[in-house]
């Protein structure tokens, strides 16, 4: 039976660019879809720098370096080790002077294969390396496939704020084999989980309404079912990138939802202690209940959230949430304007705002719900 492959396109005029979603068709080199596929994207390339997580070093990495020699394409290969602590400046560094070393030039390709730490990482690379090279995502985790690969956000984490080094620069095609998810660890697909289901929360009624009776499915991994979330969520995630790609009109800011607690979270536990998508589920749960206490909607709305992400066995709680640590590294969160912290917060299943001018005793009420 010949393998399903959908398109989803991410509209920006002249950095418009298609994601493919598909089960098994990577291993499929007879004739070899990916490197079809990738070719058509970039256009001529004689050079790739594939920068893969070493989770994935021997299987679909391998893949596709196979399929890309098959085509004539040198590859100089990079090994990242997994976890957030990769997505540093020392790692950056190591990466840019193996591309030197290299002979990696202006119409070489950098292929991230890996969850969200690698893309992020391998996309700063290809934007900042002789001020910008062509990129493309093949995300490995379910976090990846649904959130961090598409709409350009690139960068590395400094000790005290995630995410403060970076750059928006979009792939040529993100590539997502669901096949990945077959090996990935519970624990991160659960976690991926959490921005599956803020999709729903903040912009999509009925895709939350779905996931009321599929959330708890989902990790059964049955592909086509797989395909359903991640195709509703890149869709999701492509009609809020097309209206306001860097994050300038406010519109992107939605896809930020609970992020300004957990950004703060992974920070204070330590990068790596607390998964992204655990803690972006513990910052939706703090999000509610700011909202809840800024009287912006029913307490129906957390029972309803709160439900979904049970259902996808994510945390709620972090008994170590402490304000006193929390606040100074929320100081630095990207959405502040002038100064003020500004929270994106629900009023329905659907629909979120973007809030300013929230007095500070809710904001640590909101973290201590944490701790009910
Ligand atoms: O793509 C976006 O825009 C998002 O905010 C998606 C988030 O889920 C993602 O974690 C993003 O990397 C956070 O961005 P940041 O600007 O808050 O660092």
């Amino acid at each position: 039976m010949t393998a399903p492959i959908e398109a989803i396109e991410v509209s920006l005029g002249e950095r418009s660019y298609p994601i493919w979603i598909t089960t098994g068709l990577t291993d499929s080199a007879e004739p070899s879809h990916f490197a079809k596929h990738f070719q058509t994207a970039v256009g001529d390339c004689t050079h790739v720098v594939l920068i893969h997580d070493a989770a994935v070093a021997n299987t679909i990495a391998r893949s596709i370096e196979q399929q890309l020699a098959q085509a004539d394409i040198r590859i100089t290969s990079i090994t990242i080790a997994s976890g957030e602590t990769s997505k540093s400046v020392s790692q950056l560094e190591s990466i840019w002077n193996t591309m030197l070393e290299s002979g990696t030039d202006r119409r070489s390709v950098v292929v991230a294969v890996g969850g969200g730490v690698v893309g992020d990482l391998a996309g700063f690379a290809a934007a900042s390396f002789t001020r910008g090279l062509r990129f493309v995502q093949v995300p490995t985790t379910l976090l990846s496939m649904v959130d961090s690969s598409v709409g350009g956000k690139t960068g590395i984490n400094l000790p005290g704020g995630k995410n403060m080094v970076g750059s928006f620069w979009q792939p040529q095609m993100v590539w997502i084999d669901t096949q990945s998810l077959s090996t990935l660890p519970d624990r991160d697909f659960i976690s991926g989980m959490a921005e599956v289901i803020k999709y729903g929360v903040i912009e999509d009624a009925d895709f939350f309404t779905w996931l009321q009776t599929n959330a708890s499915r989902m990790i059964e991994k049955d592909p086509e079912t797989l395909r359903y979330a991640i195709g509703k969520s890149c869709e999701s995630k492509a009609r809020v990138v097309a209206e306001d790609e860097r994050e300038t009109s406010g519109r992107r800011a939605i896809l930020n939802y609970g992020h300004t607690f957990a950004h703060a979270i992974e920070a204070t536990a330590g990068y790596g202690v607390c998964l992204h998508g655990e803690a972006v589920s513990i910052g939706m749960q703090m999000a509610a209940h700011l909202a809840i206490a800024m009287e912006l909607c029913d307490p129906s709305l957390l029972e309803e959230q709160t439900a979904v992400l049970s259902a996808a066995k994510l945390p709620l709680v972090w008994k170590d949430a402490d304000p006193e640590r929390m606040l100074p590294v929320m100081s630095h969160d990207k959405k502040v304007s002038h100064g003020k912290l500004r929270f994106v917060l629900p009023d329905r299943i659907g629909h979120v705002a973007m809030v300013g001018d929230v007095p500070t005793d809710k904001v640590i009420a909101a973290i201590h719900s944490a701790h009910l």
